[in-house]
């Protein structure tokens, strides 16, 4: 049996802009997002720079609110955890190490941190752990005396997810966890993760723009365009045959191979549109090769309940496309 770990329903993030010189508008950067992810499943989260992804972790992580819409953890709405135990709910691992990391901390410290800001154990119970924690990930034993200046940006990764996990969080939100790292490193990462995360059956949500992670990572994928999602479902049905024509793009897009890379250019006609002043209708029609009449008045799925594909006119691939559609 399933068990839900993360619900969203209709949350939406506006943000005033604006101001001084500018006119005052309202940036709606999240659309009413609806999400549900089940113990121990991976959704990677993808779409273009500005479709809202970062803000969308940083009210899962608190950081921020929702303007409306609910976030339950476990069945109860994030917003009633209070600050610590919201932090030992859902860890981040963010993509650059070596921001990430206080250099005046020795890694003993950093990944001890967040059991001692909990007052869990005694100073050698911790100690014990952070060792086990620092071989879980392959960190050498040797270097848990070590400074983050001692260290490489992947062996700095390792330390930030031994610090995300050692407090055992329901959710780990992993950030571009590989492109700040060379590219002889981000294999061992990503495959750090994937053993990770089926050893202590991890709940994570991964936000990449590069593809390739998240088809190695994730079992389910949410496309998200201009704050809302426009494809969700199975990650090797959307990676084989994506519905949703901006899916299309997004996956026929070819991948540059430098670290850190952002999507690439899509091959469609408009810009991405401004948050603050969405087309009418479906919000991709003015760059879609299939955008009619329909599309430009009628948003396709305006309630918004889980849609499997925002679509009036998706890729057809008839029964093969999104398997998981008919266990609802
Ligand atoms: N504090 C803020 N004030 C005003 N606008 C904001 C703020 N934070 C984000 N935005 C806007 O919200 C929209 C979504 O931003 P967000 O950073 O979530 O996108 P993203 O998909 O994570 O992009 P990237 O991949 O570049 O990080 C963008 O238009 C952004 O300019």
């Amino acid at each position: 049996m399933s068990e839900t770990v993360l619900s969203m329903r209709g949350v939406t993030r506006d943000y005033a802009v604006g101001g001084a010189f500018r006119k005052k508008a309202t940036l709606r950067a999240l659309r009413g997002i609806d999400l549900t992810v089940d113990r121990g499943r991976t959704l990677g989260l993808v779409g273009e720079s500005g479709c809202g992804k970062s803000t969308l972790a940083r009210i899962l992580l608190g950081i921020e609110d929702p303007t409306a819409g609910t976030v339950l953890v476990s069945g109860r709405p994030i917003q009633e955890y209070e600050r610590l135990a919201r932090a030992r709910l859902i860890q981040p691992v963010f993509q650059d190490p070596y921001s990430s990391l206080n250099p005046r901390m020795s890694v003993e410290a950093i990944i001890g941190a967040p059991l001692k800001v909990r007052g869990e154990g005694t100073a050698a119970s911790r100690r014990a752990r952070v060792h086990e924690m620092a071989g879980e990930v392959g960190l050498p034993r040797h270097l848990v005396e070590a400074y983050p200046s001692q260290l490489s940006g992947g062996q700095r990764q390792r330390v930030a997810i031994a610090r995300a996990l050692i407090g055992e969080p329901e959710i780990l939100i992993c950030d571009e966890p590989t492109s700040a790292l060379d590219v002889s490193v981000q294999s061992q990462i990503l495959n750090l993760l994937h053993r990770l995360k089926q050893e202590l059956n991890l709940t994570m949500i991964l936000i990449s723009h590069n593809l390739a992670v998240v088809h190695h990572l994730a079992d389910e994928v949410a496309v998200m365009y201009l704050g809302q999602i426009v494809e969700r479902g199975d990650a090797d049905a959307i990676f084989e045959r994506p519905c949703h024509p901006y899916s299309d793009a997004l996956l026929k897009a070819v991948l540059p191979p430098r670290a850190g890379a952002r999507l690439p250019e899509l091959g469609l006609e408009a810009e991405f549109p401004s948050p603050v002043n969405p087309p009418s209708g479906c919000a991709f029609h003015p760059r879609c090769p299939k955008a009619d009449a329909l599309c430009t008045e009628v948003d396709p799925n305006p309630a918004g309940i889980d849609p499997v594909f925002r679509c009036h006119h998706p890729n057809n691939f008839g029964a093969a496309a999104h398997p998981t559609r008919a266990a609802g």
